[in-house]
């Protein structure tokens, strides 16, 4: 449902509607990535934004906030990716930048390839743990969304940073509580912590983050 009470009934309305004008050949990758995600999502739940509302206001306003924070012709992972939000997204809105995508649940990254593939997008998808696939690739950064408390996020990239670069993660109003409990448990002790942006997200009460973390000792990238 739309601010004004009536839902969308086209993308190019709910950009509109959500001040996210975008040129036509990216709505049209959009368009397409949406028809593959909500058909695939008939049997496999992997998203609950199932109206363009939903998607503009959520996942794509998201997806901008993080792409605003990457350098041109960066690579990036996409730790979680679930059904594709943020990394399929970002793909489609910055064709410079290289993006891996990985789940750990194997029936996720199926539907991602599946995805992928009907897109025609270059970007690999891995059903692995990010943890495992830094064993093996580096990165300029790791993003994600909605993926696990920042506690569990720094736990599972210490000794990691190497590979991963930076974390780009979204979070809500609660970030600086997650970070709290994270510096509680010891496992903030060789990063840096930054709110790197802030924005808002229509229906909720307080800003989203865009929290970025890289390792002590190295200038801020
Ligand atoms: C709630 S979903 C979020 C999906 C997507 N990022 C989004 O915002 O719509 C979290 C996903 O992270 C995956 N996941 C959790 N821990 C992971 C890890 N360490 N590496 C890769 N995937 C992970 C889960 O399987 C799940 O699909």
């Amino acid at each position: 449902m739309s601010e004004d009470g009536s839902p969308s009934a086209t993308l190019e309305d709910a950009l509109q509607k959500y001040g996210a004008p975008l040129p036509a050949e990216i709505r049209d990758q959009l368009q397409r990535y949406i028809d593959a995600l909500w058909e695939i999502n008939k049997s496999l739940n992997l998203t609950r934004h199932t109206d363009y509302d939903k998607f503009v206001s959520r996942d794509l306003i998201d997806s901008l906030a993080l792409a605003g924070q990457l350098k041109p012709n960066e690579e990036i992972l996409d730790m979680g990716s679930g059904g594709g939000v943020p990394g399929i997204v970002i793909a489609i809105l910055r064709p410079d930048i290289r993006v891996t995508l990985c789940d750990s649940v194997g029936k996720k990254a199926h539907a991602m390839q599946a995805i992928v593939e009907q897109l025609e997008l270059e970007v690999p998808v891995y059903h692995n743990r990010a943890e495992e696939i830094l064993e093996d690739f580096s990165f300029d950064a790791v993003v994600c969304r909605a993926v696990a408390p920042m506690k569990k996020l720094l736990t599972w990239l210490d000794g990691h940073w190497p590979a991963a670069g930076r974390l780009l993660t979204i979070k809500g109003g609660r970030w600086l509580e997650e970070v709290k409990e994270a510096r509680h448990h010891g496992v903030t002790k060789g990063v840096e912590i930054r709110n790197a942006h802030e924005y808002e997200t229509p229906g909720n009460d307080h800003p989203s983050v865009i929290v970025k973390v890289w390792p002590k000792g190295r200038k801020e990238p």
